[in-house]
């Protein structure tokens, strides 16, 4: 069932077209992330679905029903925000309970609702605490608790992870998701923050100038993204765009992923790069290079700690599947060729034969002027 419904929502600051006629929809207990650069209009979205902005045009459904002109009290949904927005002079007994007591709602159930929450956020030794005495960590979770508390299905959160170190975030993505489906919630999650919104989300809705540049699942957009920008948004590294080696294919740019490309020994493979530098990441290390005759560099991304010479130059190969062709004009994605195309296959069965270090599409392609 569809529980979230927008339609060609409109919103303007000025000559500032925040939004411009964007729809997409939620299904009932769906995990939306709502993703992209700063300034794309994820906020805005987010506070028209609440009702704390109007749209100059569009409309809001919520459960089937047109809600564009209720204030957010009627929508009945919990949001929460980067700031936490936590009551300073209250402990955390009261910011809980507060939505409640605002909204006059049965005093009697109190008790046993914040005994459920306290014991699924883990936060019953924390209640006689005011917001000062709490580690980051442990304010999110008191606003998430208060989000969960409201017993609400629809749960819009704007950033929830950003005051967080990088190791707490981790946690507390699963600890979310897991609440997520736990409680069976529609989710509408605000995030400029690719690895979250690929980690967390069902579906991915992906905004660029206030557009919808592309959506579905974080697997599509990976595997099938429609233009470069998707392309070198999803992912990390991003998506290497290079022109394309063939002198015949003016136009066209070439996309291949860093970790689909295998270092060869000079002279062979797809094409030949100079080593910039490199970069040992633990797991793995970041080949930062330059392609010869172009201003262009290139990431390549090879497993365990490898050492590299700057300055020298080594062969790249990468299998025929792994390559995706945009068009330099427009940036769309133009269609796989005959050869390896499989439009509308999972990701395993895009790739060629993995990464295989061998001459590739060979030696015509080499560059032999260093
Ligand atoms: N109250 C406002 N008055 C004027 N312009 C605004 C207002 N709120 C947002 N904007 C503008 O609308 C555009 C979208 O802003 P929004 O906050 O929705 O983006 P965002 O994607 O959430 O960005 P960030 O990730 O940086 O929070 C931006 O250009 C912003 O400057």
């Amino acid at each position: 069932m569809t529980y979230l419904a927008l339609r060609e929502i409109r919103k303007s600051w000025g000559n500032n077209q925040a939004l411009d006629a964007v729809s997409f929809e939620a299904a009932a207990g769906d995990f939306v992330a709502l993703l992209g650069p700063s300034g794309c209009g994820k906020t805005t979205l987010l506070r028209i679905i609440a009702g704390l902005e109007l749209a100059d045009s569009g409309t809001v459904h919520i459960r089937q029903a047109d809600v564009t002109a209720l204030p957010p009290s009627q929508r009945r949904l919990s949001m929460v925000f980067q700031s936490y927005a936590l009551f300073p002079h209250l402990n955390v007994r009261e910011n809980l309970l507060f939505g409640l007591r605002a909204r006059g709602e049965d005093k009697r159930a109190f008790a046993a609702r914040l005994a459920d929450v306290a014991g699924l956020m883990e936060l019953g030794p924390l209640l006689d605490r005011l917001p000062a005495q709490l580690s980051g960590g442990q304010q999110q979770r008191v606003a998430l608790g208060r989000a969960v508390i409201a017993n609400h299905q629809l749960c819009l959160m704007d950033e929830p992870l950003s005051n967080l170190d990088a190791k707490l975030r981790q946690s507390m993505r699963r600890e979310i998701r897991a609440l997520q489906r736990q409680l069976g919630l529609t989710m509408v999650y605000v995030t400029h923050d690719q690895t979250e919104a690929m980690s967390m989300a069902d579906k991915i809705i992906l905004l660029n100038h206030g557009r919808v540049v592309q959506h579905g699942a974080p697997g599509e957009l990976y595997n099938h993204p429609a233009d470069i920008f998707t392309a070198q948004f999803i992912g990390s590294p991003s998506m290497n765009i290079i022109p394309h080696p063939e002198n015949n294919a003016a136009g066209i740019s070439l996309g291949v992923r860093a970790e689909e490309i295998a270092v060869t020994p000079a002279g062979t493979g797809n094409i030949a790069c100079r080593v910039a530098h490199y970069e040992y990441m633990g797991a793995y290390t970041l080949l930062i290079g330059a392609l010869p005759g172009t201003a262009e560099s290139i990431t390549i991304k090879v497993a365990g700690m490898r050492h590299f010479c700057p300055g020298d130059i080594v062969g790249l190969s990468w299998p025929a599947a792994a390559e995706y062709r945009f068009s330099t004009l427009t940036g769309k994605r133009l269609p796989d060729q005959a050869s390896h195309g499989r439009p509308g296959c999972g990701r395993r069965s895009r790739r060629g034969n993995g990464r295989s270090p061998g001459p590739g599409r060979g030696a015509a392609l080499i560059n032999p002027d260093l």
